[in-house]
């Protein structure tokens, strides 16, 4: 499997189960896609968010009734917590021609990995099912230690401009954009203040 940062914009997206796990998932593709969910009960939080939800039981539904509902979506995902269940839907979703993301049995073609994201930024973590926990922890320990990602993006987004501008040998703007992103007091001062920060490069980068 490789990573592709995909526009989920306005596209279709069936996810079958409404446990905790439906609602994550749900969650993920919220608000950019158009989601719906097919379950016999609803996790209370699904109150949150506005998805179209569709009370079923599946056990006794008809291969028609799922090939209905999938009909024109860009990704189907099974989360119920019958197993056979989950299967039987990403067969079907392949039968389609609709891509599948399964959350507990047979491996689909979709993975969902853990992201962060900031205003000019995203970062998705997957060890391709080998221990989503993990994922999570990576998450976590790069949220922690990285809080000042989106400031740092915007301020090297400004300097190369400025420095566009003022040095013409492209070798020597890498140079100064790498100095810059490894030297700790830039950081320090993104702390306080991004103005301040920027003025402290100009000070020690700009001569
Ligand atoms: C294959 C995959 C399918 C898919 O859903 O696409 C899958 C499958 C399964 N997960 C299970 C369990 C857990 N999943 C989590 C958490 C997350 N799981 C997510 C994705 C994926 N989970 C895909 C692989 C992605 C990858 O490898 O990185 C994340 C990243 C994204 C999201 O769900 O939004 C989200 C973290 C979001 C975040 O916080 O950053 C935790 C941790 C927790 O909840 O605290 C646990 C308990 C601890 C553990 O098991 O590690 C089980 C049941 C196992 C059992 O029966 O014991 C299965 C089924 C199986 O393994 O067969
Ligand atoms: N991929 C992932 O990230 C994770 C997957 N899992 C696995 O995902 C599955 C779902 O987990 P939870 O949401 O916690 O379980 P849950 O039991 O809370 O929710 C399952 C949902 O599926 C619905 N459902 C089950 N059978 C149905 C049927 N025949 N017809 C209609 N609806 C049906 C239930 O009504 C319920 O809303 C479990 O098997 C669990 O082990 C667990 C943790 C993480």
């Amino acid at each position: 499997m490789i990573p592709l940062i995909h526009d989920m914009n306005g596209k279709k997206v069936v996810i079958f189960g409404g446990g905790e796990v439906g609602f994550r998932k749900a969650s993920f593709f919220y608000p950019e896609s158009d989601i719906y969910v097919v379950s016999r009960t609803f996790y209370k939080k699904f109150n949150s968010i506005n998805i179209t939800a569709i009370e079923k039981e599946l056990n006794d539904a008809e291969d028609n009734f799922f090939l209905d509902i999938i009909n024109e979506s860009f990704l189907v995902v099974a989360a119920t917590s019958d197993q056979n269940l989950n299967n039987h839907i990403g067969r079907l979703s392949k039968k389609a021609g609709i891509l599948f993301n399964n959350a507990d049995g047979n491996t689909g073609d979709v993975m969902i990995p853990s992201v962060i994201s900031g205003k000019n930024y995203m970062i998705a973590i997957s060890t391709c099912g080998k221990s989503p926990g993990m994922s999570r922890y990576i998450r976590k320990s790069l949220e922690e230690r990285f809080p000042d990602l989106d400031e740092m993006i915007s301020l090297q987004s400004e300097v190369r401009e400025l420095l566009k501008k003022k040095e013409p040998v492209q070798k020597r703007r890498n140079e100064i954009l790498r100095n810059i992103i490894y030297d700790e007091k830039v950081w320090e001062e993104l702390k306080r203040d991004w103005n301040s920060a920027l003025i402290y490069i100009q000070e020690k980068y700009f001569r």
